[in-house]
């Protein structure tokens, strides 16, 4: 099956969950996150809007905005093909629809966060595997945003988890050399730490610079 099948199949399975299901599930997939140490330590956290079927981050967003966190939204960069900002977003910012109708803030300098400093981005995807391969729109602006994390091994930060029902879970997905594999995969049925091909596991070993 090419990429472009396996998309289709996954986001018309997607869609075809029931309103009350969808609710189920996003709610199973915060209780997951918020007691993980991953969502404790993180002040600064990164959330999507979601789109045409995505998991739903909103019983998330509740609980971190009880919790005090800082959170952010992606924001298709102007003048880069495949390159996300991202953006403060409070309960009172005024959203806009991107060029794909996804509504993002509006951009202003000192409310944009370099990526790097976010603690935790919470991806939206259409397919992984348990190594942290992610397929995703077909993009590529999660893999660009956060190349940092695969060129310079010490940097550690963002973690990226992605936020998928577990029927998303593939066996294996092709790996790119510019992919940026996922920290961890969050559903309904629980946390996923995922183990990258150990030629790729630059996260979990020693290293000197770090
Ligand atoms: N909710 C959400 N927000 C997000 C993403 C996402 O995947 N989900 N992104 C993750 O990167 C970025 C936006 N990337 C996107 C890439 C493609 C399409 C899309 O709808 N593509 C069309 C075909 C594109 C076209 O022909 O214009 C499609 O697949 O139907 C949407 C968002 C930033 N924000
Ligand atoms: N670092 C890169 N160098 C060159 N091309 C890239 C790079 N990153 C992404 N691309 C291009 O972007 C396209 C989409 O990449 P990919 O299929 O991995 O996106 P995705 O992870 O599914 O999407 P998204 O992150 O937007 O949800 C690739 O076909 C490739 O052409």
């Amino acid at each position: 099956m090419t990429r472009a099948d396996l998309r289709r199949q996954l986001r018309a399975r997607r869609l075809a969950l029931s309103p009350a299901e969808r609710a189920r599930h996003a709610r199973a997939m915060a209780r997951h996150l918020i007691h993980h140490p991953l969502f404790s330590a993180a002040r600064r956290i990164a959330v999507y809007l979601p789109d045409r079927g995505e998991a739903d981050p909103g019983p998330l967003v509740r609980a971190a905005r009880a919790a005090g966190k800082d959170l952010y939204l992606p924001v298709l960069a102007p003048l880069h093909p495949r390159l996300l900002w991202f953006v403060a977003w409070e309960p009172h910012t005024p959203l806009i629809p991107n060029r794909f109708g996804i509504p993002e803030p509006p951009v202003r300098r000192r409310r944009c966060l370099p990526a790097r400093h976010l603690d935790l981005v919470i991806t939206p995807l259409v397919g992984f595997d348990r190594r942290g391969n992610r397929l995703g729109m077909g993009g590529g602006f999660y893999d660009t945003t956060f190349r940092h994390l695969n060129r310079h091994r010490h940097w550690r930060r963002p973690h990226l988890v992605g936020m998928a029902y577990a029927f998303q879970e593939v066996t294996a997905l092709p790996h790119a050399s510019w992919d940026v594999p996922l920290h961890a995969v969050v559903t309904e049925q629980g946390l996923i730490t995922c183990r990258p091909h150990p030629e790729l596991n630059t996260k979990d070993c020693p290293c000197p610079t770090g």
